[in-house]
């Protein structure tokens, strides 16, 4: 199976273009290769697909072979992948999701991509849609106990499920403890993704992420926009916020008027490879 290894702010995944591939079990394919010693090492694996209803289909799965609605650094690595490698010449794409169609715009430079804009689409705050029940029909700042401790959380879905958590150290969080009690907690139904956030300023934050299905990455696109969301919505930040994660900083919009979320930020190629045990 030809691969190409990319990675959008160290968030790094496996992807396959199968309109010349075929993966013919998915699932078990992220497990093996998103191993980092016995496989090629990653947080999961992107399928990149044809689609009736978009230019493209993005099929992503998480590195314990769960699937993903949604993925931002994700989608941005498929936009780079389906220009610089000849599939498309447009510079303005569509990608269909289990999240919904998304619409991007491409930045090139020399012939490559280097920037993505990406139109993440409305928030989703309904708890029942987000999953998340026990915390009311909407879920902001609500409390909530992991492992003795109360914290306050706040539930927004960009196609797939977060919880936003407000601290004032994150860099001193043991979020390999505190990470799976929200991952597996009676709340989530399907589980979530958490994002740790320290508010530096009204355009700024730092945070960390436990994602559902691979553990703490460097950075989560569709938790930067939750993040986002939900620093608007508790008051402590304006519409636009540079996100400041481990891998580097996204740029995130939530025009409210629009009620659309905009992410911006980079998308790199690593290697090409060929993987012997598909
Ligand atoms: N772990 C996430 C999918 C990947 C999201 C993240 N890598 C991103 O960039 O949005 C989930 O199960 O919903």
């Amino acid at each position: 199976m030809k691969f190409t290894k990319m990675q959008g702010l160290g968030n790094d995944y496996v992807y396959v273009n199968c309109l010349e591939e075929t993966v013919e079990h998915p699932a078990e394919t992220a497990v093996k290769v998103s191993d980092r010693h016995f496989g090629i090492g990653a947080d999961g694996l992107i399928l990149i697909k044809p689609s009736e209803k978009a230019d493209f289909e993005m099929e992503m799965y998480n590195a314990d072979g769960s699937r993903g609605e949604m993925c931002g650094n994700g989608i941005r690595c498929v936009a780079k992948y389906v220009y610089d490698y000849g599939l498309t010449d447009q510079t303005q794409i569509s990608i269909e999701t289990l999240g919904g169609i998304k619409y991007l715009d491409l930045t090139v430079e020399e012939g490559k991509v280097r920037q993505v804009k990406v139109d993440m689409g409305s928030p989703i705050l309904e708890a029942e849609k987000i999953p998340i029940i026990g915390l009311g029909d909407r879920v902001l700042d609500a409390p909530i106990q992991a492992d003795g401790m109360e914290y306050h959380i706040t539930g927004v879905s960009m196609g797939n499920p977060h919880g936003v958590v407000f601290l004032e150290d994150v860099k001193n969080l043991k979020i390999e403890q505190v990470g799976p009690l929200f991952e597996h907690h009676g709340c989530f139904p399907n589980r979530i993704n958490t994002e740790f956030v320290h508010v530096l300023d009204r355009q700024t934050v730092e945070m960390r992420v436990w994602e559902r299905g691979s553990g703490e990455t460097l950075a989560c696109g569709t938790g930067a926009c939750a993040v986002a969301v939900a620093c608007v919505l508790n008051g402590l930040t304006e519409e636009e916020v540079t996100v400041k994660l481990l891998g580097g900083d996204l740029l995130i919009q939530w025009d409210r008027r629009q009620d659309r979320v905009y992410m911006t930020g980079p998308a790199k190629v690593v290697f090409d490879g060929v993987w012997p045990d598909a």
